[in-house]
């Protein structure tokens, strides 16, 4: 949760260009849902954690972001540099869209609803976050329809390796779990 906070306050930067690199006003507007839901409804229940652990927003301000969650955020800063918006969108999906594949598989697992982080599983496992999630796919679709082959693979690749960083934001957790372990 707290690596998490550092990472969604610069992902929320990423939109800023995206917004200022955008075509049409629907497009801002689709930016504009994406933002509001990382920064108003994910981050209700990101506070009410946080809150747990005697923290605030504020404290986050003086952590450092680990290896992985730095890695990720360098990447999104360097394609958003680019200042192009379908290499922006390729970034920035994943994070959304992985989420509502994994913690919908996650909300149907009964065990589930014990976890601590159950309010956390819930938002994501979301029929209408699911349905945005379909939404901005759809708008992604059809801004990269007329491009050639070339360039789409071009953005699959960007859109892989925005994956995989997300596999290894996953994995970080693990890391410092065995960290732990080994300093029993
Ligand atoms: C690393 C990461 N990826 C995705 C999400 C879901 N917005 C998130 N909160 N954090």
């Amino acid at each position: 949760m707290i690596q998490d906070s550092i990472y969604l306050k610069n992902y929320a930067r990423i939109y800023g260009k995206a917004i200022f690199h955008a075509d049409t006003l629907r497009e801002i507007q689709l930016y504009y849902s994406m933002l509001n839901f990382v920064n108003d409804t994910e981050s209700e229940v990101r506070l009410d954690y946080l809150k747990q652990f005697c923290m605030t927003d504020n404290d986050i301000e003086l952590i450092a972001p680990l290896p992985e969650n730095q890695n990720y955020i360098d990447f999104m800063f360097e394609i958003a540099s680019h200042g192009k918006n379908e290499e922006i969108l390729m970034a920035v999906l994943p994070c959304m869209l992985s989420y509502s594949y994994i913690f919908r598989k996650l909300a149907a697992v009964p065990t589930s609803r014990q976890s601590r982080y159950w309010d956390f599983i819930k938002d994501h496992a979301d029929e209408q976050y699911a349905e945005s999630c379909k939404e901005w796919s759809a708008f992604a679709e059809h801004k990269c329809a007329g491009l050639s082959v070339a360039n789409k693979k071009y953005l699959a690749d960007i859109f892989e390796k925005a994956s995989l960083l997300e596999l290894a934001f996953w994995k970080m957790a693990y890391r410092n779990e065995r960290m732990e372990e080994n300093a029993k």
